[in-house]
């Protein structure tokens, strides 16, 4: 490790003040010219995109896209993703591709130390580029600081990760940790190139786990921000028409864009709801949980994590959390979803670990007219049938996300890690499918979701006996059920 070493940043540090001046261009353009992957968008982009189903948007909506880089037909996941870095980053992308390998024989953090050197990031010109290069760093930079070789995390990031991660970070005015934006919509490509973006042919670049447990759990988010597009487009389109007189209403087209965003949002809890499929609840509270815990509240890091050749101080970020969207947010400042001021707060907060571009495209909305206000001004119970009716399912995707959390979070916050340990080497012996291959677990599964709400009932009550631990709080520190319950109550309120 370099260490005490002090380098002279080229960028302003983002902890304290995130610089919104600049502007980075949303058009693709890379340091390299043609000798950049870029292998998904291509002459089959539509078949690539499946729910992409072309609708002529307003002018107007097309050119608020552009000024935010939204897509069409991706939402806020970028069409044109780099795939490949130019030759003087191979060393990341080497590491990134053997990080599992490391990890299990105990030699990621030695690599790092004696093998990889600080590489100049400046190079790095373009807005995708530097997202690539992003969610290599990332999954490096958690790799080394959460090492489940080690007691505990390191305290500080080696010079070699910490200073290009927090450069290219800075430019892109996002906060340098595992965010769901950059390890999950920055990470995928495709299995098949030729088959469409559906969630069994999406694949991580750089995973963290032998098995798909850290791909699923990462693609799947991905592939509701591709579902999402439709909804956004519809939405949008509405919130245009609605903002004009209403004897240009069209009734029509308002009421099949709120149902087509309807079905697509019932299609992403579709999505969110296959979580199951490739990710076994104790694995990820046990095993992949820790690799996603930022340096925010973490007991393990009482002084923030040290990004050495950068500053000597601790920065505190929270972890990954598929909360670091802006599906949801836009979704709630249109509408709006009027929560409770904590939960604002902390949503704000959250702000910081989306693209810069995404954020502003929040706070655009959030000073704009409401649908709920424009369609309760015209009293037309048609449109306000089809809205409420949207909301219906809105309320079941986030009522369906809790359902996930108390599997994946309170239930296994009850188990203990060797257990957990325990029945990993013994299917490691037996050389079994880590997820669903037991003949009973359709039973367990029914039997667990029969025993859920007295269970969530029980952790409930514990909660407010005990000091917060990690089974408690999310990874921004929210006493999540507290939190998510009152989202979900929220949008039910929002219906006429
Ligand atoms: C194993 C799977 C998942 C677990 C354990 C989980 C857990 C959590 C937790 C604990 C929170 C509370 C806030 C925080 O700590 O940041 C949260 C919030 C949230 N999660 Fe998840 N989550 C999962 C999957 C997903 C997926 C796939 C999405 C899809 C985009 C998602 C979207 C959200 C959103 C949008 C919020 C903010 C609350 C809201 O707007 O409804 N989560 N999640």
């Amino acid at each position: 490790m370099l260490k005490h070493q002090i380098y002279i940043l080229k960028h302003t540090p983002i902890n304290t003040a995130i610089n919104e001046d600049e502007a980075l261009n949303c058009e693709t353009s890379s340091s390299e010219g043609e000798s950049i992957e870029s292998s998904l968008v291509s002459d089959s982009e539509e078949q690539v995109f499946d729910v992409y189903e072309k609708m002529e948007l307003p002018a107007a909506v097309k050119e608020l896209y552009k000024r935010f880089c939204i897509s069409e037909k991706v939402g806020f996941l970028i069409e044109n993703p780099v795939r490949k870095l130019p030759e003087q980053f191979a060393k990341w992308e080497e590491l990134a591709k053997n990080v599992v390998d490391l990890l299990e024989k105990n030699r990621f953090r030695k690599t790092i130390e004696e093998e990889l050197k600080i590489i100049d990031d400046s190079v790095l010109q373009s807005r995708e580029e530097m997202f690539h290069a992003a969610a290599i760093l990332t999954h490096i930079g958690a790799a080394y600081v959460n090492d489940q070789n080690f007691g505990g995390p390191a305290q500080v990031l080696p010079a070699q990760i910490a200073v290009p991660w927090f450069n290219i970070c800075s430019r892109l005015k996002i906060h340098p940790t595992l965010t769901n934006y950059i390890a999950a919509n920055c990470n995928w490509d495709l299995h098949d190139s030729s088959k469409p973006a559906e969630l069994d042919n999406l694949k991580a670049i750089t995973s963290l786990t032998r098995n798909r447990a850290y791909e699923w759990f990462m693609m799947i988010p991905v592939r509701m921000e591709i579902q999402n597009a439709p909804v956004l487009n519809s939405l949008m389109s509405i919130r245009h028409i609605l903002q004009l007189s209403v004897k240009e209403w069209d009734e029509d087209t308002i009421v099949n864009n709120f149902k087509r965003a309807e079905i697509s949002l019932r299609e992403m809890t579709t999505t969110l709801m296959r979580m199951r499929d490739h990710l076994d609840p104790m694995e990820f509270y046990h095993g992949m949980r820790p690799y996603l815990a930022g340096s925010y509240n973490n007991p393990g890091l009482p002084n923030g994590l040290i990004f050495e050749g950068v500053s000597a101080e601790g920065k505190r970020f929270i972890g990954g959390s598929a909360a670091q969207t802006a599906i949801t947010p836009s979704m709630d400042a249109m509408i709006p979803v009027k929560h409770h001021q904590a939960v604002v707060d902390y949503n704000l907060k959250l702000r910081h670990y989306i693209p810069k571009e995404h954020r502003e495209f929040l706070e655009y909305l959030d000073n704009g007219p409401t649908l709920t206000d424009m369609i309760a001004e015209s009293e037309n119970e048609v449109i306000c049938e089809a809205f409420n009716n949207f909301i219906d399912a809105y309320v079941h995707m986030r009522s369906s996300h809790i359902t996930i959390v108390t599997s994946f979070i309170v239930l296994p916050a009850s188990s203990k890690k060797e257990d957990f340990l325990k029945t990993q080497s013994k299917r490691k012996d037996q050389s079994e499918q880590f997820v669903d291959d037991d003949p009973d677990s359709s039973a367990a599964q029914k039997k667990e979701k029969e025993e859920v709400p007295e269970e969530v009932r029980r952790m409930q009550r514990r909660k407010y006996s005990r000091s917060h631990s990690l089974s408690d709080v999310g990874t921004g520190g929210t006493p999540f059920m507290v939190y998510l319950k009152s989202i979900r109550d929220a949008t039910d309120a929002a219906k006429l």
